[in-house]
């Protein structure tokens, strides 16, 4: 297969990275056009490091679905690259695309998106069947696992509507994790369930990274939500514009606020390298200066790596 690939940039491994990012809806090939294009990534560099969880969090428009939908090759970039593992997802033609977000990367949304006809089990290892993969041993364990953490055992043979809402989501995270994919990208997974529920989703998304070394991205508003995660990535009008590791929720809404009292563009809060890696804080907010003194020169993460879990 022909395919571009790229070596990871620090001595970090990183399940999914842009690099440069920008995508410009509508165009800006004339006057008339131009008036109504809109910059929704401006110059985004940011990877995810494989088998951790990650949120993207930020106000309202600031770009979060466009990066998850750009990072996870559903949608393309005006300019820069997105990369899944060391794969260029710019070289790939629509049908090698599909391939590989069918077998490298799973989807959770705030919709369930079960079949209803199929049962719990068949709804799980739908994606598999219709990609005919093989059901050996080692895909068996997996899945026998993966069953046991999201809790549906005695669940199996229902189907989607003799399930809560919570249920029918564990149902769908457990879906997007049975082809052992490289990444899960997860859209507001929480959005259309109870507060109990959601943390019950949230606490199992957790479970699957930790318990089984998956890696999750995950775009949310909810700070709650966003506290699940290892670190917490913000970006405010287009730009990533601050990161947090080992997030409370507290913490996470003082940040949005700062955002928002401040314009977070404007506030000179962070600079970047070309990941984000290594964080510089004009303001010496507290986050920052711990992210940059956690990181080695390489850019790996120090001795908190235990703290974020
Ligand atoms: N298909 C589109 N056409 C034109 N503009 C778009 C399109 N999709 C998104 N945008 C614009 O791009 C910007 C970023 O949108 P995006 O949905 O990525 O933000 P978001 O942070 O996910 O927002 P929200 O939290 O409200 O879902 C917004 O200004 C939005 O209006």
């Amino acid at each position: 297969m022909n395919t571009a690939t790229a070596p990871q940039p620090t001595g970090i491994r990183y399940a999914a990275r842009v690099e440069r990012a920008v995508k410009v809806y509508g165009s800006t090939a004339n006057a008339r056009t131009a008036e109504t294009a809109v910059t929704a990534l401006d110059d985004v560099s940011v990877g995810f490091p494989a088998g951790r969880f990650t949120a993207i969090m930020g106000p309202s428009g600031s770009g979060k679905s466009t990066l998850m939908h750009c990072a996870a090759g559903l949608d393309t970039l005006t300019s820069g690259s997105a990369y899944i593992g060391g794969t260029d997802l710019g070289s790939l033609d629509d049908r090698r695309l599909t391939l590989l977000r069918r077998d490298r990367i799973g989807f959770v949304f705030q919709a369930f998106n079960l079949v209803p006809t199929l049962t719990v089990a068949e709804n799980i290892t739908l994606p598999m069947d219709l990609a005919g993969r093989r059901r050996d041993r080692a895909q068996q364990e997996w899945t026998d696992a993966l069953i046991d953490v999201v809790g549906l055992r005695d669940r199996l043979h229902h189907r989607p509507a003799e399930l809560s809402g919570g249920q029918q989501q564990r149902v769908a995270v457990a879906r997007a994790f049975a082809g052992r994919p490289d990444v899960v990208f997860a859209d507001e997974p929480t959005g259309n369930l109870d507060s109990r529920s959601g943390d019950e989703v949230l606490g199992l998304l957790g479970r699957t990274v930790r318990q089984m070394d998956r890696t999750v991205v995950m775009v949310t508003h909810d700070p709650v939500a966003a506290a699940h995660a290892d670190e917490v990535v913000f970006l405010a009008d287009g730009r990533l514009v601050d990161r947090m590791r080992a997030p409370t929720a507290d913490k996470v809404l003082d940040r949005m606020k700062a955002f928002e009292a401040t314009g977070a563009a404007r506030s000179g809060v962070a600079s970047y390298d070309a990941y984000g890696a290594e964080t510089y804080d004009a303001s010496g907010s507290e986050a920052s200066v711990r992210d940059a003194s956690v990181r080695d020169a390489s850019g790996a993460y120090g001795d908190t790596e235990g703290a974020a879990s």
